[in-house]
């Protein structure tokens, strides 16, 4: 998902909107994956928060009630605290894709529960308590961490249970047409929060991935940034080290006379023959996303595993030729065409040393293929006892 192609379908869908709730099917398996990885310790705070308020409840009624502890309500709210810390431990450990299924199992079944108990003290001459069921539907909303269609559903059922279980138990009309619009109030109030709380989260998610990705890629060629890519090498030299019977390139792609084409052709057209060419290598090199990079103005860098110094000197040469073919014009050079040099380093198995030394050496192989008259390969070995050295005319890596 997080790749240059897809920062556009990002930045499109923010440019859209999302007031339904729904971005494009691909954007929404991603979100909804992102969700689903990031909620649980919130869920899990929330039910803890839970087990806190009704043990603060019990003791408010112990200390500030008839100071009974074992009234049928405590009984219940015990019940209740166990209940949600069991739920906090079995979320965490059930596979994700069955995690909303329980959330929304356990809110169903904590209605029934609490309608029931409600009823049966209504029942023997008390009072029917509806205010347990508004914390329940808020705290649903609030904490569970469902998203606003699956959340609606769960409070549609909720509020159902206890005006569906309070009429066949005939409770009296007035009263439970009163709670009920109260139920109906608080489960409206709660689903605005969570319209606009996923809003937010929708919101977040795309400027995170756009960050993420820009972080990552070049904008203007879609190829990995520098950065990613010293990331990127690091890591594959460290792993090319453990299977030490493959060689590897480190190749550098410089434009022949780029700024006389810019000058004369204009930017833009220089933007496009730069596109071209990152597709071109990238099509050669066909390895991960950042195995090929800008790595600053009009040069490109890439890194692959090859067979030898023959195969890649052909493989580099073909990319050259193909640009050739392209007979995109560069009046500014001496040819009057687009031309790149190119210079490659070639890494001995298990052969290791330093980026900046390899970086140095590639460099050198193309600052070659410039002198030696641009539009050609240059391909130098890797020597551990390289000289370090500013070539004149080049840039330090
Ligand atoms: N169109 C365009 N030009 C760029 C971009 N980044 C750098 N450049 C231009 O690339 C040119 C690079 O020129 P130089 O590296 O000096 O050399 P060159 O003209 O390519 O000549 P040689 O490399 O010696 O063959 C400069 O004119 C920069 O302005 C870019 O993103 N788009």
């Amino acid at each position: 998902m997080n790749s240059p192609t897809t920062l556009g379908l990002f930045r499109r869908q923010l440019d859209k909107g999302f007031r339904s709730l729904r971005f494009t099917p691909t954007l929404e398996v991603a979100f909804v994956n992102d969700h689903q990885r990031r909620r649980l310790a919130f869920t899990r705070t929330g039910m803890l928060l839970a087990a806190v308020f009704y043990t603060a409840f019990i003791i408010i009624n112990v200390s500030f009630g008839d100071g009974a502890i074992w009234t049928p309500i405590a009984i219940f709210r015990g019940c209740a605290i166990l209940s949600v810390l069991l739920m906090m431990h079995v979320i965490s450990i059930v596979p994700e894709s069955w995690r909303d299924g329980l959330i929304i199992s356990f809110y169903i079944a904590f209605a029934l529960v609490l309608t029931t108990i409600d009823i049966q003290v209504a029942k023997s001459g008390g009072v029917q308590h509806y205010e347990g069921m508004i914390f329940a539907i808020f705290h649903c909303c609030l904490f569970s961490g469902l998203l606003l269609r699956p959340c609606i559903s769960v409070i549609a059922a909720m509020v159902s249970t206890y005006v569906g279980i309070s009429l066949l138990f005939e409770l009296p009309g007035d009263r439970l047409g009163f709670q009920a619009l109260f139920l109906v109030l608080a489960a409206m109030m709660g689903a605005v929060g969570v319209y606009l709380t996923e809003h937010r989260e929708r919101d977040n998610f795309l400027r995170r991935q756009m960050m993420s990705i820009g972080a990552n890629f070049d904008e203007l060629t879609g190829l990995a940034s520098r950065a990613a890519f010293d990331r990127y090498l690091r890591q594959y030299l460290r792993q090319a080290a453990l299977h030490d019977s493959e060689m590897e390139a480190l190749i550098l792609v410089d434009i022949d006379h780029f700024k006389q084409l810019n000058d004369t052709r204009g930017h833009d057209t220089g933007d496009k023959c730069l596109r071209l060419i990152a597709d071109m290598l990238g099509s050669t090199i066909n390895g991960d996303p950042e195995a090929v990079a800008r790595w600053g103005g009009d040069e490109l860098i890439a890194v692959m595993p090859v067979d030898s110094a023959v195969q890649l000197e052909a493989e580099l040469n073909d990319l050259r030729d193909q640009i050739n073919h392209l007979h995109m014009s560069n009046p500014g050079a001496p040819r009057g065409i687009l031309t790149v040099s190119i210079g490659a380093l070639l890494i001995q198995p298990a052969q290791r040393m330093e980026e900046k030394l390899l970086f140095r050496q590639t460099d050198a192989a193309l600052y070659a293929a410039k002198e030696g008259g641009r539009d050609q390969v240059v391909i130098r070995h890797a020597e551990a006892s390289w000289n370090i050295q500013t070539l004149p005319g080049r840039r330090s890596a």
